[in-house]
């Protein structure tokens, strides 16, 4: 039996905010690794990445690259139609029945998660290991795990760590303007996000 964390998201583009918040998942929550799962059609964000998925599943790789505690997934990219979290973990129970699965997320999709496709089936499947955002304060994110404990009997760990405001949508404003975004994004991703020019 093996704990493993799933990183799920756009990654329009991938960040350091999402691996400090999947580095402070891993060892908070003793997994044993963690799969970056970039989605294909996200339900709130359908037909509105701004780089394609090749290019999105590229730069999680070359993020990925120096730290064997990170693998990178497929599965959602593959996935025909709207990506739901419910259908990936379903798909990956069924795989390995036996191992325990951990959701990692921002405050942000803490919020969301009632209003995501089947929200029971999440909870009844996984863990959910949740990270700070700004927009919210540790007392409201304690409050709305209260509440998916009490309404979804769900399995909540909030991660104690230090917030780190960054976010794809403030790094594509940021290129757009020709600002710099070195130390937002891994090395290598910065030069893949220069070599194809993209988000500019
Ligand atoms: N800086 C951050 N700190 C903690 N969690 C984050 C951070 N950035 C993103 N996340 C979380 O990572 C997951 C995937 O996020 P996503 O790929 O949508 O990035 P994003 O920066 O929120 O994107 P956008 O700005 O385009 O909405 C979400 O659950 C989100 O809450
Ligand atoms: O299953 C759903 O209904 C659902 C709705 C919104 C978001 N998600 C998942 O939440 C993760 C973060 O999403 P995002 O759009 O913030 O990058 C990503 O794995 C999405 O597939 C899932």
């Amino acid at each position: 039996m093996k704990k493993i964390g799933i990183m799920g998201g756009t990654f329009d583009p991938i960040h350091n905010g999402h691996l400090f918040l999947a580095e402070h998942a891993y060892e908070q929550a003793g997994l044993d690794y963690v799969l970056f799962m970039p989605t294909m059609n996200p339900p709130h964000k359908a037909g509105i990445t701004v780089v394609s998925g090749e290019h999105r599943l590229n730069m999680v790789r070359l993020a990925l690259k120096d730290n064997p505690n990170f693998r990178l997934s497929d599965l959602e990219l593959n996935r025909p139609g709207l990506t739901y979290t419910s259908d990936t973990l379903e798909v990956l129970k069924n795989r390995e029945p036996d191992n325990d699965y951990y959701f990692i997320l921002g405050a942000d999709s803490l919020m969301m998660i009632p209003q995501w496709k089947d929200p029971q089936t999440i909870f009844n499947l996984s863990t959910i290991v949740a990270g700070g955002r700004i927009q919210f304060s540790m007392e409201q994110l304690k409050e709305q795990a209260e509440y998916l404990e009490k309404t979804y009997k769900g399995k909540i760990i909030l991660l104690d760590m230090p917030i780190m405001e960054i976010s794809s949508e403030k790094i594509r404003k940021r290129i757009k303007e020709g600002k710099s975004i070195r130390y937002y994004v891994p090395g290598e991703v910065l030069t893949y996000i220069n070599d194809h020019n993209l988000y500019s």
